[in-house]
């Protein structure tokens, strides 16, 4: 049985990152970004007032001004200050080209044409011309995750339709004979599908739509619904030993081959990684709780590398409360938690978990500790 590390590895070395598309600046949050972008122009464009107020020249001492002209904002003025002339000027309105110095209007005593100015702040509050970047400035580079703020920076440089990797298409079977719809109300020996829904929230940010089916525990069925052009393949349950467990051989009559069927991992033992040409396939051992670390520890390494992200697999060393909880054993064992502030300090809490089929404890989880045999446990926050 391989380690875990020895599985990421496996999973890493067979997947590529996707190829970029063109897509509208309002659809990119969340993409990774396939090329650099510099800047078209200075930022700000010209010298632009902080305040609303009066501007006049730098040279000026506080007294008395005569105001000559109002600069209405997105306007330029042609015309120029003598000594002793002001102009009303708004936030954001272009200086004019010999403004060297805006004074707020709270300071000011404006009568009539005049304006008397006491005392000058400590600040010109002057926006200077390219202070923030200049034509050719590299602003965003190639690999950059996209939130929001970095789609205020496209829309500002004027990218519309940035290039950004594209995203994986998800196909998933939620396979037992078992199963049905939450939909619907089991009847004795049934239970209601938790994987699909579970796997619908883990992948939303790195897919661009995952289709889930449930499929019987037959496996002509499961490999006609598996077929298909998507790039990541997930199918849910059957990854174990008994005589309904498919998984594995499905992916093999379909010309997969398969790299591991398990791994030493608690839970989540049986999980499968299979590739055919750029498609990735996974079994999940069909409990819930193994879905959930399974998804964070091995198929969120194949999605963030396919999205072009950076994979996340940084821990904290944060306190530990009632480390009782967490229960040796022989195989690496990564157990729900919650991160929490006690007393001012990041704190990690072990959920109460005895069984992997026990939905209940994953409410609130928001980070795995890792349990190794020689290690203080390390705990890995997650963001999904
Ligand atoms: N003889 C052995 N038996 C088992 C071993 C082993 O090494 N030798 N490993 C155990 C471990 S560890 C796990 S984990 C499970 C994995 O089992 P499978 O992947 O084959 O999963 P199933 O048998 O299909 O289901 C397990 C469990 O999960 C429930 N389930 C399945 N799908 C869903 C779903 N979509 N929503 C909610 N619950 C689901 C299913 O009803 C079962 O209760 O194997 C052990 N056995
Ligand atoms: O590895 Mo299984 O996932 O213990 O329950």
């Amino acid at each position: 049985m391989i380690s875990l590390d020895e599985a990421r590895q496996i999973i890493g070395s067979h997947t590529r990152v996707l190829h970029p598309e063109a897509i509208d600046l309002t659809k990119v949050n969340g993409r990774v970004l396939a090329h650099d972008i510099s800047s078209d122009q200075f930022y700000p464009a010209a010298n632009l007032s902080m305040m609303d107020g009066y501007v006049i020249r730098e040279d000026e001492q506080p007294g008395s001004f005569s105001v000559i002209a109002e600069i209405p904002a997105g306007q330029i003025t042609n015309g120029k200050l003598s000594r002793g002339e002001a102009m009303r000027i708004f936030t954001g309105g272009i200086l004019p080209e010999n403004g060297g110095r805006v004074v707020m209007q709270e300071a000011c005593v404006r009568e009539g044409d005049m304006v008397s100015i006491n005392e000058f702040p400590d600040s010109l509050f002057i926006r200077e011309k390219g202070a923030e970047a200049r034509p050719g400035d590299l602003i965003l580079r190639s690999g950059q995750l996209i939130g929001p703020s970095e789609m205020a920076v496209l829309a500002q440089l004027g990218c519309t339709q940035p290039q950004v990797i594209r995203k994986p298409r998800i196909r998933h079977l939620a396979t037992g004979d078992e199963l049905v719809k939450p939909t619907e109300v089991p009847s004795a020996g049934q239970i209601r599908d938790t994987n699909s829904s579970l796997l619908a929230g883990l992948t939303a940010q790195y897919c661009s739509g995952m289709d889930s089916s449930l499929v019987p525990d037959q496996p002509s069925m499961m490999s006609a619904l598996a077929e298909g052009d998507w790039e990541v393949l997930l199918i849910s349950g059957g990854a174990s030993v008994g005589d309904y467990d498919h998984g594995a051989d499905v992916l093999g009559e379909m010309g997969f081959t398969i790299h591991f069927d398990q791994v030493n991992l608690r839970p989540g033992k049986p999980l499968t990684f299979a590739t055919r040409g750029n498609q990735l396939a996974f079994v999940i051992p069909g409990n819930p709780v193994s879905h959930f670390v399974c998804f964070h520890v091995a198929i969120r390494l194949a999605l963030e590398t396919l999205c072009g992200m950076a994979p996340n697999w940084s821990f904290l060393s944060l306190e530990i409360t009632e480390q009782s909880l967490l229960k040796p054993n022989p195989r690496e064992t990564f157990w729900p938690a919650e991160i929490l502030v006690k007393d001012k300090q990041w704190t990690s809490r072990p959920k109460s978990w005895s069984s992997s089929g026990n939905t209940f404890s994953l409410i609130g989880t928001n980070a795995l500790i890792r349990v190794s045999s020689k290690d203080f446990p390390l705990t890995l926050p997650l963001n999904s």
